[in-house]
């Protein structure tokens, strides 16, 4: 049984005094009760770690961990700027996003580049959520799936049976803060389509990986997607904002 990962990525957003009041919002209402067997991440801004890991561990909820949104491909050096997965895990987090379809579209992140970080966060103890979808485009003129294949048959070249460790993130990029969700049934089709896949390459792989659904989910759509058979949760990017949003989506 995958558990159900709801994970807030607030993107480049926040300030010391609005991270402060969300993480105690949604603690608060965390403590209230929240359905068995779920996890919940939230996905800060690099500097904003260690004042969102600390919050978390005053609030201790086994359930809710720290997350960060990008990773270096690398493992230490002269790459400046650049952030190493070790310091990521002494920040606390549990899990990072890499390949994020705004890192592929701003940064020129390729699909070899995205494998390695996801890498470099499994050999320092924590969840890769590797992120892969289609634009508007490559669905129109009907080559969806095949842009996700090759998305996949990359992470599966390089990663093998490591793969069982991450999660996955189908985020259609024509759904990413535009407003227009796909419908439950549209992220089912491909969501099964990426499980079939790596079946082909190892059948338990397949059944360990949770597959997340993220592009405009909302506290309205949750209840449906989540629902889906090969949907395992959600990353949730701008409602994860609202704290009383993000609750109820990680309610949903
Ligand atoms: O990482 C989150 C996704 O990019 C989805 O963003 P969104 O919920 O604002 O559409």
């Amino acid at each position: 049984m995958r558990p159900l990962t709801v994970i807030g990525n607030w993107k480049m957003n926040g300030s010391f005094a609005s991270n402060a009041d969300w993480v105690k919002t949604v603690c608060r209402g965390m403590e209230q009760g929240m359905p068995a067997g779920r996890k919940y991440v939230v996905c800060a801004p690099a500097p904003y770690l260690s004042q969102c890991g600390g919050l978390i561990r005053d609030c201790s909820l086994a359930f809710l961990s720290l997350g960060a949104q990008d990773v270096s491909a690398y493992s230490a050096g002269a790459y400046t700027g650049d952030i190493a997965a070790s310091m990521l895990k002494e920040l606390d987090c549990a899990y990072v996003i890499v390949g994020h379809s705004e890192r592929r579209q701003y940064h020129q992140e390729v699909d070899e580049q995205v494998a390695e970080k996801a890498l470099q966060v499994l050999d320092n103890g924590m969840i890769p959520v590797i992120c892969v979808g289609e634009s508007a485009d490559e669905r129109n003129s009907g080559r969806e799936v095949e842009v996700v294949r090759g998305q996949i048959s990359k992470q599966v070249a390089i990663l093998q049976d490591r793969l069982a460790d991450c999660l996955i993130a189908y985020e259609p990029v024509w759904a990413i803060g535009t407003g227009k969700v796909a419908s439950a049934e549209i992220a089912q089709d491909m969501h099964r389509a990426i499980r079939l896949q790596l079946a082909e390459f190892n059948e338990d792989v397949a059944s360990h990986v949770g597959i997340l659904y993220g592009g405009s989910v909302k506290p309205d759509n949750a209840v449906e997607l989540f629902a889906m058979p090969d949907i395992d949760g959600g990353l949730i990017g701008g409602a994860s904002l609202n704290p009383q949003d993000f609750l109820a989506i990680c309610q949903a």
